[in-house]
Formats: C-alpha cells, sequence, structure tokens
C-alpha cells in the first residue's frame, strides 16, 4: 500500500521546490501541473475538448496558455470553464500514476488540493507557505505572469491561512535549509507511524 502525502499551497509557495525535496528523499511525485502541461500538448487529451470551447487558445494543435491567459484577462470567469474540462482529465491522469508507482510514499503536488476535494483521496496533507510579501515577488520575478494575473489566480484559490489550518503539516520555505529539515522530519513521523500500524 502506497502512502499518499498530498501537497499545497498557493501559487508561488514552494510546491514544485518542496516536492523535489522529497523526490531526493526518495519519494515517488506526481505533479498536477506537469500534468495539465501533457494535456496541453499537441496530442493531448484536452487539445480538442478546449478547441471546441476555446478555439482561438488552439496554436500548432497545443492549447496555448499565453491565449489562455489572453482569455482569461477579458473573461476572468472563463477559469472555470477550463477547469470542468481539466480537472476530470488530471484525475484520470493521477488514478493511472498510482496504479503504477511502487513507492512506500508517494506525493502528490495539487495547487488545487483542498479546493476539488482531492484531500479527502490523501493518508496526509501538507501546506507550503511563506509570507505574501515574498510569494508575490517571487512569482513576479519569475516573468511568466503580470501582476493582474497573479492577482486573477490568487484570488481564485482558498486562502493561504485556510490551507495552512487544513493541512496536517505546514513547511515554512523561507530557505531551502530549513524546508529540507522539516520534509525530513516528516517523512520521519510518517514512517514511524507506518512501521507501528
Ligand atoms: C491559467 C493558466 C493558463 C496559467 O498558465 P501558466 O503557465 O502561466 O501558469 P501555471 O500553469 O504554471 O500555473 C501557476 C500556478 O497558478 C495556479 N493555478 C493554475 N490554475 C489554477 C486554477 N484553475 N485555479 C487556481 N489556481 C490555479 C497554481 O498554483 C499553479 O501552480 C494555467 O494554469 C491553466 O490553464 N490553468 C487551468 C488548469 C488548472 O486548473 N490547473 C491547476 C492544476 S490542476
Ligand atoms: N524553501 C525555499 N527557499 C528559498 N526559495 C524557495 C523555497 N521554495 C521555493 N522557493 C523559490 O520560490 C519560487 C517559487 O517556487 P516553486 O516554483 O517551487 O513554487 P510553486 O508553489 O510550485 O509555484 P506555482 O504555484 O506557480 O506552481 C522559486 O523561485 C523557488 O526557487
Amino acid at each position: 500500500m502506497t502512502f499518499k502525502l498530498g501537497l499545497t499551497g498557493s501559487i508561488g509557495m514552494g510546491k514544485s521546490t518542496t516536492a523535489k525535496l522529497f523526490a531526493e528523499e526518495g519519494c515517488d511525485i506526481w505533479d498536477a501541473d506537469a500534468a495539465v502541461h501533457r494535456l496541453y500538448a499537441k496530442g493531448g487529451g484536452a487539445v480538442e475538448p478546449m478547441a471546441r470551447l476555446f478555439p482561438t487558445a488552439i496554436e500548432d494543435g497545443a492549447v496555448s496558455r499565453d491565449k489562455l491567459k489572453t482569455i482569461l484577462k477579458s473573461k476572468p470567469d472563463a477559469l472555470k470553464d477550463i477547469e470542468r474540462i481539466v480537472h476530470p482529465l488530471v484525475a484520470q491522469d493521477r488514478a493511472d500514476f498510482l496504479e503504477h508507482t511502487q513507492s512506500e510514499i508517494c506525493v502528490f503536488d495539487i495547487p488545487l488540493l483542498f479546493e476539488t476535494g482531492s484531500d479527502k483521496t490523501m493518508d496526509a496533507t501538507i501546506c507550503v507557505s511563506v509570507g505574501p510579501s515574498i510569494q508575490k515577488a517571487r512569482v513576479l520575478e519569475r516573468g511568466t505572469m503580470t501582476e493582474e494575473q497573479f492577482n486573477v489566480i490568487l484570488t481564485s484559490q482558498m486562502p493561504d491561512s485556510e490551507k495552512r489550518q487544513r493541512a496536517d503539516f505546514v513547511i515554512i520555505t523561507d530557505t531551502l535549509e530549513h524546508a529540507k529539515a522539516q520534509v525530513q522530519d516528516i517523512l520521519r513521523q510518517i514512517r514511524t507511524s507506518l512501521t507501528h500500524a
């Protein structure tokens, strides 16, 4: 039996970075954002249904994120329609991964873990968090989003404070060394609970 550890956190809080730390400790990782990238790519499962609803978002047989962001700029509500197409396909990708993993502890990096109710399918949950000014600076430093786009995403997510309250564990992502120590401590606790189960 695989122990399923759900990893979440608001935009730019350090999910991918923390997931890599778990991978370094030997955990298999499933990444919801990476699944969306596969689904949007040429030949991916989301291309056809997205083309039906958002024909202008298709470029060279793939879903263009830039085009989607342009659509969202004039129509923020379109995010809900995108989610209705994408989320069931993402759920299928996750089920396929779970069927094939051999890992004792798997980490599921899911930005919308609590919003979609996926937390209920996990054995434990983690929220990564850091102060709001560091969060915003880190996202804008990447240069892939404007402040306006950052705000659209942020307001569509559950507030950080609520995620932290709901999660079984919180990892503060202020430095890599601190995050690594917290990852190792969580794994120690889970492994101890598994050997005593
Ligand atoms: C809005 C889009 C075009 C922005 O693309 P872009 O490449 O600039 O950003 P990226 O995909 O890396 O997302 C950055 C972060 O935004 C957050 N985010 C993305 N989609 C959503 C959403 N529907 N609701 C809330 N937050 C979201 C996540 O924290 C994510 O890690 C893209 O995220 C998208 O198509 N989202 C819809 C699919 C979805 O719901 N994905 C979430 C994981 S299942
Ligand atoms: N523990 C940490 N110490 C220092 N910097 C960190 C830490 N964790 C993440 N960062 C930095 O914060 C930024 C965002 O991290 P990351 O991409 O892991 O976040 P994310 O939550 O996966 O983002 P998104 O929600 O956009 O997918 C990156 O520049 C990363 O280097």
